[in-house]
């Protein structure tokens, strides 16, 4: 069977801060509608995978190949495109506390609406329906003009995930999406990412602390270890001697 183009390909590549080694030598391929996860201990290099993955930061050496296309040589034009088509959703979620929700969904469009309809939209918000099927699809239909900063973290992580719908992105990747959520709206939040992810064919790569979230609803865990990929497989073939040997503690060196 012949697999699609990757959607997302990195190959042989290595990130260093100040000399430093955070990721080496990463070579792997993510295909589109595919759920991955990205595991491993604090410091392991996730968010910087994730950050190399959509484009905001340039691998020290390699290649990182989007939808096709070599970012580093890119031209800005097609290069912003190509972003458009990478939607990211934050830990802290990068709303703007004191603007009313349809605001800040609407900041999803921020990369095909002229300046001027952007300024338009924050006096008259436009696209109004569009903004409500989002907010209904994350499952808070009423909230559409309540101040975001009157909402619960739960409320908040939902108006990320709306802005990067109303995008319409070929891929989402989300950096530790639950890590300021309880248990109850962690699972919560997750369950909604990985069904619209089933339900629109997107792409969904998500960095997790929480190994019992990656194991239940995601079909390929990629295990980062100082910044090396140990293990990268599919969900069900993932045992919990891979998992203690991901999050070893190395006996201190004398
Ligand atoms: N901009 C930066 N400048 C210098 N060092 C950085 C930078 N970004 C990340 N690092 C370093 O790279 C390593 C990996 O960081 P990264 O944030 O990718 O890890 P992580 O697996 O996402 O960790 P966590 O689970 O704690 O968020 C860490 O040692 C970190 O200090």
């Amino acid at each position: 069977m012949n697999l699609p183009a990757p959607i997302f390909e990195l190959k042989n590549v290595t990130q260093k801060f100040h000399q430093f080694p955070c990721l080496t030598d990463i070579n792997l391929q993510i295909y589109p509608g595919e759920r991955v996860a990205l595991v491993g201990s604090s410091g392991a290099g996730k968010s910087t995978l994730i950050s190399l993955l959509n484009g905001t930061l340039q691998p020290s050496q390699g290649e990182v190949w989007v939808l096709g296309h070599n970012l580093a040589r890119t031209r800005s034009k097609l290069l912003r495109q190509v972003q458009r088509q990478i939607g990211t959703i934050y830990q802290q979620f990068h709303l703007v506390d004191n603007l009313r929700v349809v605001h800040n969904i609407n900041a999803g469009n921020l990369g095909r609406w002229s300046f001027l309809k952007a300024a338009i939209s924050l006096i008259h918000p436009l696209e109004l329906e569009t903004a409500a099927k989002v907010l209904m699809q994350v499952g808070i239909p009423e909230k559409l003009y309540e101040r975001t900063d009157r909402l619960s973290g739960g409320q908040r992580q939902r108006v990320a995930i709306a802005r990067v719908l109303v995008q319409n992105p070929a891929a989402i990747l989300a950096d530790e999406p639950i890590s300021s959520l309880d248990p109850e709206r962690s699972r919560e939040i997750i369950n909604l990412l990985c069904d619209l992810s089933q339900q629109t064919g997107k792409t969904l790569i998500s960095s997790l602390h929480a190994i019992e979230y990656a194991r239940n609803h995601f079909q390929r865990i990629i295990g980062l270890r100082h910044g090396r990929i140990l293990f990268d497989a599919p969900a069900e073939e993932v045992s919990m001697t891979m998992v203690e040997d991901l999050y070893r503690i190395e006996p201190q060196r004398r």
